[in-house]
């Protein structure tokens, strides 16, 4: 559904070249739900834009459904939905006009506009909604009515980005529903864009991590967790002295990936937890520590953004946010 060979763009900002996307390789199959992951200024827009058809690349190329994005950009736009940050809806209109207006610009009639708009605002839950201005729905409402806008010429593709910023638990909960509802019954291809590391950790099937312009992870979550950042077990013993002197003995042990002590506390990351921490137990007591506890955690997304940058991400999006 999407290939990208070196796709690129950078900006001159003033005096200043900005290399917002730096030669990403891409391959979506279809059916896939992936989203992309990274700090403010990642790049991940400005590659949607460029897949969207909104932006030229620099250099580079990009297909979706077959068709290339500098040389056949009708065929790509109608290929796909795209969703941008802000709300599309026209602010005057009512919900239903609106998507009757965006079937009419698709070239449909006014007879399967209608029909389109109706099976758009029942399959979003928008029906209630239909005779209400646009500027009269809650946020939550109003990304609703952008993803029907976004699928008014059923497309094959839908691209969101940041889909969720800004709801509360409760409305993004219900927005997910509903997407994977779409992906379900009309087998929609997303991609997504997001800094909620729990969205995509528990929603995507695909994680692709981005910064700096550059594709750094590729994986499902489950994955990257295991194999860039893995679990931490955290034991406690008598002394500091004890726990230098026990970090030397499981250093060996199967599965330990790095141990870090801090005072009478060892951090210990390894593959799996669930399998270490029984057999770090029973190393600790054959050589006469006494394990006072033991704690187990997983991985979030966030510990393999800092594994592979040695930044947070939380932190990093915190930062570049407050600086803008
Ligand atoms: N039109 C533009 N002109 C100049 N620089 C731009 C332009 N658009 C984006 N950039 C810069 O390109 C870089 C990537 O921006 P982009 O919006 O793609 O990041 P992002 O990962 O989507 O960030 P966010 O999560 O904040 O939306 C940033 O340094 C940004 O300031």
């Amino acid at each position: 559904m999407i290939e990208t060979t070196g796709l690129t763009k950078s900006f001159t900002r003033g005096k200043t070249k900005v290399d917002a996307v730096r030669g990403i390789d891409l391959s979506v199959a279809e059916g896939e739900l992936v989203a992309l992951l990274g700090p403010n200024g990642a790049g991940k827009s400005t590659t949607l834009r460029m897949l969207t058809t909104l932006l030229a690349p620099t250099s580079g190329s990009a297909r979706i459904a077959g068709h290339s994005i500098t040389e056949d950009r009708d065929a790509v736009r109608r290929s796909l939905g795209y969703v941008g940050q802000g709300n599309g809806g026209g602010h005057n209109q009512r919900v239903r006009d609106e998507l009757l207006t965006q079937g009419r610009c698709y070239g449909l009639s006014a007879h399967r506009a209608g029909v389109r708009a109706d099976e758009l605002l029942s399959a979003l839950d928008l029906g209630d909604l239909a005779k209400r201005t646009v500027s009269t729905l809650s946020g939550g409402q109003r990304r609703r009515l952008d993803i029907a806008i976004g699928l008014v010429h059923r497309p094959p593709l839908l691209f969101l980005d940041e889909p969720s910023t800004g709801m509360d638990p409760q409305s993004r909960a219900n927005l997910w529903e509903h997407i994977l509802r779409l992906r379900q019954e009309m087998g929609t291809t997303i991609v997504l864009t997001t800094h909620y590391l729990d969205e995509a950790d528990s929603m995507a099937e695909r994680v692709i991590v981005i910064d700096t312009g550059t594709i750094i992870a590729d994986d499902t979550a489950d994955a990257l967790k295991a194999n860039l950042a893995g679990d931490l077990v955290t034991l406690s013993v008598a002394s500091a002295d004890a726990a230098i002197g026990l970090a030397s003995i499981l250093g060996s042990a199967d599965g330990v990936r790095d141990i870090t002590t801090s005072g009478e506390r060892l951090n210990i990351r390894v593959v799996r937890g669930d399998r270490a921490l029984p057999e770090l137990l029973r190393r600790s007591e054959s050589h006469g520590f006494v394990v006072e506890s033991a704690d187990l955690s997983r991985p979030t997304l966030d510990d393999v953004f800092l594994g592979l940058t040695g930044r947070s991400l939380r932190e990093t999006s915190l930062r570049e946010t407050a600086t803008v």
